[in-house]
């Protein structure tokens, strides 16, 4: 995987924040991706002008069992508070392997990552069965960052499991009012804030001027966050992710958390590719595959109007 002779190393594994292990893709034009072995959790993604396009906050902690606040956390194999285990599950507070041998998955990236997760005794306690968690981290020519898992049922007792999941995604944005979100409107979605009751969006692009936590379910394959003032649009390009998750905490939730500065609220907007609507089920043997592609290419802005056909059709 390591490039020869005076060309940058694609993957370097090396030591994080705390002396925690972590993993750096490099694509040839510039690109770059962080891993955390810790939840394999993404905590950086810089295009070729070493912009940072991944919120992270900075009071993240970086210190097990506490989740980082920011990047890409991965919710398995409970989304949010959708059964009886810890919110968002517990996949995002292990320390994963790399895979030394995984499967054959095919890829036209240099700069990629194989990691695994196998669940420990402890696991066990809380969710009884067996599973083999593949995620691979990769970094497209052109800098785009593509995270796919792969979840294999390994029971031995013949036992079907059922779970949620989210690629928890932090965007950073230059300001938070300045957003919007396409690709979500008219479809229904559960309201977080109202005990996960059901309703309708309505038919303009999303944009943002208070908390916001709601799941909408059956979206397209593909949801365009445009940063106005940054001039910048974020592209979802997601398979086997039916789901959509969007959260704020806004100013109130945001000084209730301790890994979370009080006005950072403003500079991010998590849009996370999910499965809850319809939980997936594994029989042993079975695998499920979750993949999601994020690009960042400039907005088209022309005359006060975006237009969002022509910024879907055209990244
Ligand atoms: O603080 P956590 O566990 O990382 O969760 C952050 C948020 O994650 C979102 O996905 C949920 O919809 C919110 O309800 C939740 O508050």
């Amino acid at each position: 995987m390591a490039a020869s002779g005076s060309e940058r190393v694609a993957v370097e594994k090396c030591k994080g924040i705390n002396g925690l292990d972590k993993v750096v893709l490099r694509e040839p034009r510039g690109s770059t991706a962080e891993v955390y072995l810790y939840g394999a959790h993404v905590t950086s993604w810089k295009n070729d002008h070493g912009e940072e396009l991944l919120f992270v906050s900075s009071k993240a902690m970086f210190k097990p069992p506490k989740a980082i606040r920011g990047g890409i956390p991965v919710c398995f194999p409970q989304f949010g508070s959708h059964g009886s285990l810890e919110q968002h599950g517990f996949a995002r507070n292990r320390f994963w392997s790399i895979d030394t041998d995984p499967p054959p998955f095919p890829t036209n990236s240099k700069s990629f990552i194989d990691l695994i997760l196998k669940p420990s005794e402890e696991d066990v306690q809380k969710w009884p069965h067996s599973y083999e968690f593949r995620l691979r981290v990769a970094l497209g020519t052109g800098g785009d960052l593509m995270l796919t898992s792969r979840i294999r049922n390994t029971n031995a007792d013949g036992k079907p499991f059922t779970f949620t999941f989210a690629y928890h995604t932090y965007f950073s944005v230059s300001d938070i009012s300045e957003v919007r979100v396409e690709g979500l409107e008219t479809l229904d979605y559960l309201d977080n804030l109202q005990n996960k009751e059901r309703s309708t969006e309505q038919g303009d692009a999303l944009t943002f001027e208070s908390e916001v936590d709601k799941t909408y379910l059956g979206t397209p394959t593909k949801i365009a966050i445009l940063d106005h003032e940054k001039k910048r649009t974020f592209v979802l390009r997601k398979d086997g992710l039916p789901d959509a998750v969007v959260w704020n905490p806004w100013d109130k939730k945001a000084k209730t958390m301790a890994d979370f500065g009080d006005d950072e609220y403003k500079h991010m907007l998590c849009v996370e590719a999910a499965v809850v609507g319809k939980p997936i089920t594994l029989k042993p043997g079975e695998e499920w595959k979750g993949r999601l592609e994020l690009s960042a290419v400039p907005s088209s802005y022309c005359s006060g109007q975006l237009d969002p056909q022509k910024v879907l059709q055209n990244s």
